[in-house]
């Protein structure tokens, strides 16, 4: 059984996300999601949703088979748990991929590292883009919500 890492942070799911474990699933025969902890997310804003919550989502996506909260500390104790043939990596996600690959190496790993190119393109295929649509709707909606 061919087993694919994929992972991310999955804040406020959207097509984007379902395409890019589409494309990771494909790679293999078994899917897991290696979901990002909170105080581990420092390249962007903090995620609006709590990380059980984002966990308990992405577990019920169609192509994912398992889902795990990420390591607080080490990003490399769950894949050398899991030991998988393929790591997916999302076409924004900024790991270069040989620094991945020769800190896999030096671990004993023999995971191959695949960029998943694939971008879903829509209005609102990003979890940034969904926030700031709300926040753009915000007064108006708060408006209507204090009329009823
Ligand atoms: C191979 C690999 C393993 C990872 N393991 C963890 C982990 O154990 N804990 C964690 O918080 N983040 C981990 N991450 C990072 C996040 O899941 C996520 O990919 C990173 O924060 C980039 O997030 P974004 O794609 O949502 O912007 C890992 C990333 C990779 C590529
Ligand atoms: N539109 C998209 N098309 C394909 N893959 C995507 C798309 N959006 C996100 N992904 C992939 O999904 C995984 C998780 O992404 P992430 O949780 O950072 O979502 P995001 O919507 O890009 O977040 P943000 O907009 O807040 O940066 C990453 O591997 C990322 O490359």
């Amino acid at each position: 059984m061919k087993k694919v890492v994929a992972t991310g942070t999955f804040d406020i799911i959207h097509p984007g996300h379902i395409r890019y474990l589409e494309e990771a699933k494909k790679l293999g025969d078994y899917l897991i999601v290696i979901v990002a902890r909170e105080r581990n997310v420092r390249h962007k804003p903090k995620p609006v949703i709590p990380e059980e919550q984002r966990l308990r989502v992405v577990r019920a996506l169609k192509p994912v088979d398992e889902a795990i909260l990420g390591d607080d500390e080490d990003m490399f104790r769950p894949i050398e748990r899991i030991r998988p043939d393929v790591i997916a990596l999302g076409h924004d996600q900024h790991f270069d991929e040989e620094w991945l690959r020769g800190e896999l190496r030096r671990r004993g790993i023999e995971a191959e590292v695949v960029r998943i190119e694939t971008k879903e393109e829509c209005e609102l295929c990003s979890s940034a883009r969904i926030v700031e649509r709300i926040l753009t709707l915000a007064p108006e909606r708060l408006k209507q919500m204090r009329r009823t």
